[in-house]
């Protein structure tokens, strides 16, 4: 016997838990499945919760280990217990998916249910051996590391996202193949709290999905803390011997190899549709996921698909973005469509880099007409009396109509600064707009209105040449 539904959702990451609730306070009746025995997805237990939680205990630890330039004595006695550290993210993890659950058993047409499903035709999933039918579908089941073809008896032993937070034990040594969000992030975070760390990257420079000027800043920072980095690396094989990995590439025509004690792949993250079977549904696919309209409908109108399973952005916020478009698509009357141009986030490394709308780099590969106005942080109060003035805040202004399109920001405290850029972004807005707000002194924030003002006289002496 099949037990029916309104809505089954499958997957209960930052996507799929959003929709779930939100569907069942529109009074559907609604599952949600994930093959975990708790909501939180992959952001919650290996990737945005646990990685940020880590990198807080080491920005904290490296701020004091560093305090000598505010002329405080003694900071090189002090110690990091990271198995406490460890302990602390599991309770905030815990904590966390708690919470979910506990807003999940209020919702009198949810349910939660742990395992993992797969189709059987357009209307069933099977569950572990049960079978549910449904009238909506909504596919959220996240993403999964690409591991590069690869050649040694090493490769099955490397770590990913899935193991680096739950080692107890700091390592001494760790080696990153790929310098993109996850690794950048996390040799930073090891790199202060005394890890010898290592970046192999196939690209020019680190960070090449970001603007250069940006990834650059970050770049050279990780250089000066120590961090060795080697770029136009051409893989070929890993193998462990005696304990060790024994990484082998070419660099400019020579052969090169590396031993390390651990390695970490971070190459990239594709879609992850393994073993849902959508075939029995004619459900399309490709290697980018779920093949979705603007809608977030795939290829049968009543099935959606939202996260890091469908082409686009990766990013926790943006698939609950989507799930938000996904359920208002499947329960009220008009269509909404998702837009990219207005998304925003946040890079944790440090400096930090934010990003709000379309950046530089983008604009130009868009052939957009555009100006860009910046302001650099070292003639800004706030950054002189943090000891922290490296970095910029950037608008990329649309010339015709003077609506700042994209915002970048470097800087280390990019995170809190980010949250207005993204208003700017969203609401069109033009420098006569932001001028409207008084800054606070001696703020970052103050940097936005500088830079509004900076752009506003400038075409004030413009229009009186
Ligand atoms: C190390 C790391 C750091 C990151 N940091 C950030 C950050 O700081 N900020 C940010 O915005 N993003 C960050 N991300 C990206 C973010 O984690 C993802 O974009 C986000 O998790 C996508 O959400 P999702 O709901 O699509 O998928 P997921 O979170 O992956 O959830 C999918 C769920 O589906 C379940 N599932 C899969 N298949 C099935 C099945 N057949 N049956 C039942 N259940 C199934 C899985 O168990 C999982 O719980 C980070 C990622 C990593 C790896
Ligand atoms: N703060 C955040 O929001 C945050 C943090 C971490 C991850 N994420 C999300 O997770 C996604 C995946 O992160 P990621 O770091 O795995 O991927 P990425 O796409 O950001 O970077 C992968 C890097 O690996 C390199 N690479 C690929 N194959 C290689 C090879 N064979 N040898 C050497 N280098 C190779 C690429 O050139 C690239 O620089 C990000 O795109 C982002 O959406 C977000």
């Amino acid at each position: 016997m099949k037990i029916h539904y309104d809505l089954i959702v499958i997957g209960a990451g930052p996507a799929g838990t959003p929709a779930a609730m939100t569907a069942a306070q529109f009074g559907a009746k609604v599952l949600l499945v994930d093959k975990r025995d708790a909501p939180g997805g992959e952001c919650l237990f290996e990737g945005c919760i646990p990685s940020k939680v880590l990198e807080n205990a080491a920005n904290n630890y490296w701020r004091v280990i560093s305090s000598k330039k505010f002329h405080i004595q003694n900071t090189n006695t002090a110690q990091i217990h990271w198995e406490a550290v460890i302990q602390d993210k599991d309770e905030i993890l815990k904590k966390r998916s708690q919470g979910a659950m506990q807003v999940i058993k209020k919702l009198p047409t949810l349910d939660f249910k742990q395992g993992t499903a797969k189709f059987t035709d357009a209307h069933t999933l099977n569950i572990d051996g049960e079978f549910f039918s449904f009238d909506k579908a909504l596919i959220a089941t996240g993403g999964k590391t690409t591991i590069p073809p690869l050649k040694g008896n090493g490769v099955d032993k490397i770590w990913t996202n899935k193991d680096v937070f739950f080692e107890k034990e700091l390592p001494k040594e760790l080696l990153f193949i790929g310098a993109g969000a996850i690794s950048c992030e996390l040799t930073q975070m090891f790199n202060k709290l005394g890890v010898k760390c290592h970046i192999l990257e196939r690209s020019e420079r680190i960070l090449r999905h970001l603007p250069s000027e940006a990834a650059l800043t970050v770049q050279n920072k990780m250089i000066e803390n120590g961090v060795t980095v080697d770029l136009h690396v051409d893989l070929q094989k890993i193998d462990y011997e005696n304990d060790k990995f024994i990484v082998t590439f070419m660099q400019e025509g020579k052969e090169r190899i590396l031993e390390c004690k651990h390695v970490l792949m971070a190459t990239g993250r594709g879609a992850n549709v393994d073993g849902l079977e959508l075939e029995n549904a004619n459900v399309e696919y490709n290697k980018g996921g779920v093949v979705v309209n603007k809608q977030l409908q795939s290829s049968q109108a009543h099935i959606y698909a939202c996260g890091d399973c469908v082409p686009g952005p990766k990013f926790a916020h943006t698939a609950t973005y989507e799930a938000g478009i996904v359920v208002h698509n499947m329960f009220a009357p008009s269509s909404h469509f998702v837009n990219y141009d207005k998304n925003s986030w946040v890079l944790f490394s440090d400096p930090q880099i934010g990003i709000a709308g379309i950046n530089e780099q983008q604009a130009h590969e868009r052939g957009l007409d555009v100006d860009i106005a910046t302001y650099d942080y070292s003639q800004d109060a706030r950054s002189q009396i943090d000891k922290s003035t490296e970095g910029f805040v950037k608008f990329i202004i649309d010339k015709k109509s003077k609506v700042i399109i994209g915002i970048e920001i470097v800087s280390e405290d990019a995170a809190s600064l980010l949250g207005e850029a993204a208003l700017i972004v969203a609401n069109e807005m033009n420098s006569m707009d932001i001028m409207k707000a008084i800054h606070p002194h001696p703020t970052l924030t103050e940097s936005f209105g500088k830079l509004a003002q900076q752009i506003f006289f400038k075409s004030m002496m413009q229009r009186n040449r």
